[in-house]
């Protein structure tokens, strides 16, 4: 049986601006119905690879085709196929949430004897039936985000682009985001650009982008496992001191901050006799996270958002 026809699929992709490589030959393959987490520093090119997907911007070098249809050769058909979701809401706050959705639906060429039992159902879906009649300029910024959401997947796109879509929303907020998002998964494929580990840790694959490259790419357990051996946390009056001490026992030790790091494929077996030592104070054990995947690939941690 053929393989059915991903949601993307870039190969080779790169664009630069000016002296600015901001993607360098970046392959990517988004199956159907894939959640994938876009993760990278500032300026690591995830905003580039989404705006080429999505048709705002012609790539300099590579192929990019969205549910079989290239994005230079059939810009219209990749438009009808995607749904976007970006930083700033392209929402106008003179209109109500209902007439927003109205409008989208037009512009996707919703038939018109379908638009209301549509943008009623995607009122329903991101939890605005409430507000349908009220300004978009008086929504709270968790409800303008949702309805934007909402327009961006009014339309059932094969494929999904979020940049960074929950920026600025408290944690209530961005888990009523994440659950319409949740709910529209069988949908289509989604590629969220994000800062945050714990949205990379509810896609099915993490990719990595540093420098316009793919630095890492795999499921978030696939990742942190590769990481291998947990890590231990030790508290202790002179952390130099143990450390050292450590060493000479043939255990991978070093200062990290006030506390001492160990990292052993033994760690779980260590702890007990750790505690035991009257040079440590505290032990506490660490499996590796999406965090330190990350700060491993691109060598520095995460940006605070
Ligand atoms: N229109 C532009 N003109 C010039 N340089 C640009 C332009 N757009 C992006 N760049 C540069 O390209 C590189 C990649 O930018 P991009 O916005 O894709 O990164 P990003 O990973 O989305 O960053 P962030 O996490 O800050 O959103 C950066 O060095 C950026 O300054």
């Amino acid at each position: 049986m053929a393989a059915p026809v991903a949601a993307l699929d870039a190969r080779d992709l790169a664009h630069r601006f000016g002296d600015v490589q901001a993607l360098d030959g970046v392959d990517l393959v988004v199956r159907p119905t894939e959640r994938v987490a876009l993760l990278g520093p500032n300026g690591s090119g995830k905003t580039t690879l989404l705006r080429i997907a999505s048709t705002r911007l012609a790539p300099e070098a590579g192929r990019v085709a969205v549910a079989g249809h290239d994005v230079v050769a059939a810009p219209d058909a990749v438009r009808q196929r995607v749904g976007v979701v970006f930083q700033s809401p392209a929402l106008d706050d003179a209109i109500t949430a209902r007439e927003a959705l109205r409008f989208q639906a037009a512009l996707v060429r919703i038939p018109r004897s379908e638009i209301a039992a549509r943008v009623g159902a995607a009122l329903d879906d991101a939890g605005l039936a409430d507000r349908a009649d009220s300004r978009v300029g008086t929504l709270s910024g968790g409800l303008a985000r949702r309805l934007d959401l909402a327009r961006g997947l009014m339309h059932r796109p094969a494929l999904a682009l979020l940049d960074e879509p929950t920026t600025g929303l408290d944690p209530l907020a961005r888990d009523a985001f994440w659950s319409v998002l949740d709910r529209r998964r069988a949908d289509g494929a989604q590629l969220i650009a994000t800062h945050l580990m714990d949205e990379a840790a509810r896609c099915d694959r993490v990719v990595i982008l540093d420098g316009g490259r793919v630095v890492a790419d795999g499921t978030p357990d696939a990742l942190t496992a590769a990481l291998g051996p947990d890590a231990l946390w030790l508290d202790a009056d002179d952390a130099e001191s143990l450390a050292a001490a450590l060493r000479t026992d043939a255990l991978h030790a070093r200062v990290v901050g006030d506390r001492v790091l160990v990292r052993s494929d033994r760690a779980r077996d260590l702890v007990a006799s750790l505690y035991e030592r009257p040079d440590v104070r505290g032990v506490s054990i660490q499996p590796p996270t999406l965090a330190d995947v990350f700060a491993t690939r691109v060598g520095r941690a995460p940006e605070p958002t």
